[in-house]
């Protein structure tokens, strides 16, 4: 990383505590910029989800219209690209930024933010950044605030990729990295996944770094893709019979009377493509008990209950955490599905008594990083082995629950090669387990490479970076 020659004046003293507002420093009146520095202090403090505190604080605080979006533009966004920012705010400050008050490095973060990423003018930025940081803390972190900031605005996103990202020659991968705001080993992770480190590589981690729509799924029998469209204002999703895209930002799909109504249901196209494969394959046999094996809050397991109804078959549905367990008995309705809380690698129903079983594991989501602003700086690769090792764990249990000749769905949300085809080729070569081709199970879904696995992406596909397997149990 490049050293810059001139930096802001190394402050007197160490970094004034925190100060309630006094009558001298009023509130400010900025409702959005005040929701999402709250949000980035909730992720900060408290390891909160920013997808769950911002939409509370907006309605709580009955935010709506433009300061919404503009207050889920800021917070996610500086959630999403923490790494760059850190990066930047480091190259511009005169003190480690593990030596910055944390409530000044939120706002750090949300005023670097709008500089490099948004069209709203430097002037506006930083000023609308330091009166956040006066009213709270202070003048004297104001003028700290003001000086780094004032230095972030010398040159735009790319002349501070140039000047913070490793070398684009001698590492790629890493320049990517930073370039997209992904931490490197994630980056990495990708690459092997796509067997590339040029273009394929940088259009994945590209998509990664945008918002994505949100997805709607009609639920099967109660209302097609294109009513639902209708009903919505949404545009019907390319791959998915029952899915339904929403521009990112057009509110809370909680709020839409179809959702409501559970005529349908918020599910990423990829996530209803991977249920709907566990369906295509042809049984010998009887074809009237399904199982989902990991299956809360019930995406998927709502999915495949309907689709269940529809042709006379029955879900159960296992789950090991109580409360998740609870979400799905709550959307469940009508629909021919039994809940059991129970470990799914020892969930005491009958070896050899489903025709179908999905294992939809947990894993460490990083398929899944544009909808979860903040995860990809919490994951770590230590986080990989023992979600492997459950993940196998799993699979090898839902082949003895599958009868001879019946099929097993071995779904992810990850690209990662040590939770996908690591996992599946163990299993398969310990219990015999024939592979299918699962790309049979995803018709007129394109760039689905040799196979026999399917693995999603957000820049080929607009779904997240799903992976799905499909193994028979051999009779
Ligand atoms: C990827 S999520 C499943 C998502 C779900 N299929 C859907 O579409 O909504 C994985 C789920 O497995 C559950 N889980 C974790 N360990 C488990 C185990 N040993 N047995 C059963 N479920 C488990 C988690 O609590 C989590 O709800």
């Amino acid at each position: 990383m490049n050293q810059r020659s001139s930096r802001p004046s190394r402050p007197q003293r160490p970094h004034p505590p925190r100060r309630r507002p006094g009558p001298e420093r009023p509130p400010v009146d900025d409702p959005a910029r005040l929701a999402a520095l709250e949000t980035l202090r909730a992720v900060r403090q408290r390891d909160a989800y920013a997808n769950l505190v911002l939409p509370g604080l907006l309605r709580e605080r009955r935010i709506t219209g433009r300061d919404a979006a503009l207050a889920t533009e800021l917070a996610y966004g500086a959630a999403r690209a923490q790494g760059l920012l850190d990066a930047v705010l480091t190259a511009c400050s005169d003190r480690p930024l593990n030596a910055v008050d944390g409530a000044v490095l939120d706002a750090l973060r949300l005023g670097a933010y709008q500089l490099l990423r948004t069209r709203i003018p430097a002037h506006a930025a930083v000023a609308s950044t330091v009166d956040l940081v006066r009213a709270e803390l202070g003048s004297g972190a104001a003028g700290f605030a003001n000086a780094v900031l004032r230095r972030v605005t010398a040159q735009d996103e790319a002349g501070w990729v140039d000047e913070v990202a490793p070398d684009e020659e001698t590492d790629p991968i890493g320049h990517l990295a930073m370039a997209n705001a992904h931490p490197r080993w994630i980056a990495q992770a990708f690459a092997e996944a796509l067997g590339s480190r040029g273009e394929p590589l940088r259009d994945a981690l590209a998509a990664d770094d945008t918002r994505p729509a949100v997805h709607l799924a009609a639920r099967p029998g109660e209302c097609s893709a294109d009513e639902l469209a209708a009903m919505t204002g949404g545009e019907v999703a390319p791959y998915s019979p029952y899915g339904v895209l929403l521009e990112p930002g057009a509110g809370d799909p909680g709020d839409l009377d179809p959702v409501r109504e559970k005529l349908a249901g918020v599910q990423d196209e990829g996530s209803q493509l991977c249920a709907l494969a566990l369906t295509r394959p042809a049984l010998d046999g009887p074809d009237e008990r399904w199982l989902d094996l990991c299956a809360g809050p019930g995406g998927k397991a709502v999915m495949l209950g309907a689709l269940a109804q529809l042709s006379g078959a029955t879900l159960a549905a296992v789950e090991k955490a109580p409360h998740r367990a609870e979400l799905i008995r709550k959307v469940v309705g009508d629909l021919p599905i039994t809940v059991h809380v129970a470990d799914g690698r020892d969930s005491g129903l009958p070896a050899g008594s489903f025709d179908r079983v999905l294992v939809d594991a947990p894993c460490t989501g990083l398929g899944a990083l544009r909808r979860r602003p903040e995860a990809r700086w919490r994951r770590n690769p230590s986080d990989i082995a023992p979600l492997a090792r459950l993940q196998r764990e799993l699979l090898t249990a839902a082949l003895a629950l599958v009868r001879p000749g019946g099929v097993v769905a071995y779904v992810v949300c990850s690209p990662h090669l040590s939770e996908t085809v690591g996992v599946v080729a163990d299993v398969a070569r310990r219990t015999g387990a024939e592979r299918l081709d699962t790309r049979e199970a995803f018709p007129a879904v394109p760039h689905l490479g040799d196979g026999p696995h399917v693995q999603l992406w957000p820049h080929l596909h607009g779904t997240d970076a799903m992976f799905c397997a499909l193994l028979r149990r051999p009779v």
